[in-house]
């Protein structure tokens, strides 16, 4: 009988929100406030969970499904699971071992991590912990060297993408981050940033967070800076942050390889829609010229099966495993995948769904109970 990150009873863990209590129970309260909150009044943070809540499914029977194929095609590569780690920056503020023990949890399942341009290891370390494919996350920084660096030092390491956030020229007002004067101590911080990393403390009603957010990020970024950023690199370009049909359009337009449909887990444009209304939208505009991924608010596998039913090529997973970084270092953020994945294979059994393949909008009900 193994026992779970949660003790000695393995029965406990049985959703992924059994991670956060210990979480919580683990982080200072105002650590916990940063992973855990959203912006402004924290309405989009809870719409994406409501959105998940409101999906019906349509299932199929007697099509013979015993071991269900969870496996999806991306750039030519075939990942074992359709989700991989979103990024979440300074997971050291999680864990002593931060982005390390994270890629180790994940290389368990063969799930890619999105590694955050902010993390708290060096890119280097990380690559050589990982047991599967790493992509980098980057923000618009004003100092462009900055970037390009990045760039150079991820393509030596082997990093297989560049996800480039874009829903972020300013951070957004987090109420409980304002209230913490939330900052980043050194030891947990950015360090592949060099003195940009540096963080600032904030002042009376401002966190250090946002402070850093303000002095490093470049709010004037265009579509026109795609188009540089795609000239620096032979890595394919993913934006991060689409909500709209229109701009989905023009990120392909503009040079993207694929987009991330995202309001930041509900912590950027508060009132935004839901990433989950968001993806359809941006499915049907997109029609599968480009891988389309999706995050915010997936917190257990028939989550996964919706937005895959819904036109997605593959899901990020942002609080969830980090709830398990918190808990358990590597194990939990592997315990974590596990469980969303056992939950998963259930799920397209019971539709029916022999692959990933067989999930489609004839799935879905979007109509009350
Ligand atoms: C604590 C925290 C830090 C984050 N840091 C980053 C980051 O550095 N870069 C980024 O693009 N997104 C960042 N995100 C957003 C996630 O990549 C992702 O979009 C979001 O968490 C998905 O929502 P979910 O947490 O409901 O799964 C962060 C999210 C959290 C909770
Ligand atoms: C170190 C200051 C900025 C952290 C930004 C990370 C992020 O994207 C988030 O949502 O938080």
């Amino acid at each position: 009988m193994t026992t779970s990150a949660l003790g000695q009873e393995p029965s406990v863990a049985l959703r992924t929100e059994d991670f956060a209590v210990l979480a919580q129970a683990r982080l200072e309260p105002a650590v916990w406030d940063f992973l855990s909150g959203g912006s402004g009044a924290e309405r989009t943070l809870a719409g994406n969970l409501r959105a998940f809540d409101a999906v019906r499914l349509r299932p199929r029977i007697l099509t013979g499904t015993a071991e269900p194929d969870t496996g999806v095609e991306l750039f030519a590569h075939r990942w074992p699971v359709p989700f991989a780690i979103a990024p979440v920056a300074c997971n050291r503020l999680l864990h002593p071992e931060g982005e390390v023990a994270t890629v180790r949890g994940a290389g368990a399942l063969g799930a890619v991590t999105i590694v955050p341009m902010l993390a708290s290891r060096t890119l280097e370390d990380i690559r050589a912990a990982a047991g599967a494919p790493l992509w980098l996350q980057l923000f618009w920084t004003r100092d462009r060297a900055l970037m390009t660096e990045l760039v150079e030092r991820a393509e030596s390491a082997g990093y297989g993408a560049l996800v480039i956030t874009s829903d972020m020229p300013v951070m957004a007002r987090r109420l409980r981050d304002l209230r913490n004067r939330f900052v980043i101590e050194p030891e947990f911080g950015p360090v592949n940033l060099g003195s940009a990393g540096v963080q600032v403390r904030g002042g009376e009603g401002e966190s250090g967070v946002r402070a850093h957010a303000a002095k490093t990020f470049d709010p004037t970024a265009t579509w026109r800076d795609l188009e540089w950023l795609r000239s620096t690199t032979r890595l394919p370009v993913i934006v991060k942050g689409v909500l709209t049909d229109r701009d989905a359009e023009l990120a392909v337009r503009h040079g993207a390889q694929g987009v991330v449909v995202s309001n930041h887990g509900g912590r950027q444009l508060d009132g935004a829609q839901s990433s989950l209304t968001a993806l359809r939208e941006v499915t049907r505009a997109l029609g599968g010229r480009v891988p389309v991924f999706v995050d915010g608010g997936v917190r257990r596998g028939v989550d996964v099966l919706v937005a895959l039913a819904a036109g997605a090529d593959a899901v990020l997973l942002g609080r969830a495993p980090m709830w398990g970084l918190a808990a358990a270092g590597e194990r939990g953020v592997r315990e974590v995948l596990a469980l969303i994945l056992e939950e998963l294979r259930e799920a397209m059994r019971l539709c029916g769904a022999a692959t990933t393949a067989d999930l489609g909008p004839d799935l879905l009900s979007w109509s009350a109970p």
